[in-house]
């Protein structure tokens, strides 16, 4: 049976803070990481059975090694282009795990998401037997990147194992991180997970996940920003389920039903993202005042509109913007939308009797909300004691 190297890898989740949707057409977006991870535990078996628990999605899967090779189509050696999804193989995985009918349900995605990388990495040989688990600290489908962060996950995973990227971590470390090529083809391979999840992704999430930090990203540029203000920020998931992949197609729709009118609209957004860059750059060189903040807001007001002309919005989002207005806080969707996340700013001088009144009257509508701490580390490798217990308890269930 084939050697492979077991490990246990994490990868943060993103909130965008402008520049959702439009990315997708080629325009610019500021994304950071949060300090909500994704984990994975890779383990050898010697079952002769490739299988995945994924926890968060109450799926738990098992294959013969030998019925899975065989959707390896013949004609296919090692994957070269990673730009693109192999369409036959993607055919022939719908068909087996039963997403051949339109059927994008989460449970189907992710396993799509898996057995693509699985098969892409390894097909061309020997078929290894092991066991995958994920367990995530993110809400999944609420627009906080849960998808990067579990493609993230499984390229940096199943690409060690595989021996196409090394093992970083050293005998007396803890975490470790890998070096910029291998984080490259991490990042491309992650990008293919995310293909398979959003249909038409535009790799920021991914590269969040990956690099960590707060990064502008343009048509698949990426420029981290290594001065960045400390910047306070409130999470709200209103919990109203939606799908980026759906929220993506719907906006696609909307550019192909009225290009002239919402061309201007990406290109506002884009100047917005812009906009907002260079009053953070300014925010680390002069002395922070109330108008750097008074511009953020506005950009926020007029981004969250921007993203109701495309369609993207959902009453649970207006009530989260018009309850934070009543305090003096301003709002707007991050992600996909269609429900989901939004961010509130606050400012240095907000009182903390506000933030706790805010969140209380979040709660009282039905929402998650929580002050979150934003720039955590991409992806990384974990020795078992830096994970935290009751996740290691979840990886090792299974
Ligand atoms: N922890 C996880 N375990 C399994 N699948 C996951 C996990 N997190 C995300 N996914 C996959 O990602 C999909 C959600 O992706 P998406 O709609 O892009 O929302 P978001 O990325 O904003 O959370 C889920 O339907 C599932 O297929
Ligand atoms: C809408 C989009 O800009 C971000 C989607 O983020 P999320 O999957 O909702 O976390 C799509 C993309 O960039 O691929
Ligand atoms: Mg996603």
């Amino acid at each position: 049976m084939m050697h492979i190297r077991e490990c246990i890898v994490s990868a943060p989740g993103k909130a965008i803070l402008h520049g959702e949707h439009a990315v997708v057409h080629g325009k610019v977006a500021l994304a950071v990481s949060l300090n909500l991870r994704t984990y994975l535990k890779l383990k050898a078996t010697n079952t002769g059975k490739v299988c995945i628990n994924l926890p968060n999605i109450d799926t738990f899967l098992c294959w013969d090694v030998s019925e899975v090779k065989h959707l390896m189509p013949c004609s296919r050696g090692k994957q070269m282009d990673l730009k693109h999804l192999d369409p036959e193989l993607v055919k022939r995985l719908r068909e087996f795990v039963g997403g051949a009918n339109g059927n994008f349900d989460t449970s189907n995605m992710a396993t799509l998401a898996f057995l693509y990388m699985y098969l892409s990495l390894f097909g061309s040989g020997e078929l290894p037997s092991l066991t995958v688990s994920v367990w995530s600290e993110l809400p999944t489908g609420a627009g906080l990147g849960s998808s990067a962060a579990y493609s993230v996950c499984l390229a940096a995973a199943l690409l060690c194992a595989s021996g196409a990227i090394p093992a970083p971590l050293k005998e007396w470390e803890h975490t470790a991180r890998w070096c910029q090529e291998d984080l490259e083809l991490i990042n491309s391979w992650a990008f293919q997970g995310e293909m398979i999840i959003h249909g038409n992704p535009s790799g920021v999430d991914n590269a969040v996940g990956t690099w960590g930090g707060m990064l502008r990203f343009l048509a698949g540029r990426i420029i981290p920003l290594s001065r960045v203000p400390l910047l306070r920020i409130l999470l709200t998931n209103t919990k109203v389920p939606r799908s980026t992949k759906v929220l993506v197609a719907r906006v696609k729709d909307k550019i192909n039903k009225f290009p002239t009118i919402l061309t201007t609209v990406l290109d506002s957004v884009d100047a917005i993202s812009c906009t907002c860059e260079r009053v953070l750059l300014e925010m680390t060189c002069e002395p922070i005042t109330g108008e750097h903040y008074n511009v953020l807001e506005e950009l926020i007001d007029i981004n969250q509109h921007h993203l109701n002309v495309m369609g993207v919005g959902h009453p649970a989002l207006d009530t989260l913007c018009r309850v934070t207005l009543a305090k003096g806080l301003h709002s707007k969707l991050t992600g996909a939308g269609g429900g989901g996340c939004g961010i509130t700013l606050l400012r240095p001088e907000t009182d903390s009797s506000v933030v706790q009144t805010t969140i209380q009257e979040l709660k009282d509508c039905d929402f998650d909300c929580w002050e979150t701490s934003i720039g955590g580390p991409g992806v990384q490798v974990h020795s078992p004691l830096s994970v935290k217990e009751d996740i290691l308890g979840i990886l090792n269930r299974y």
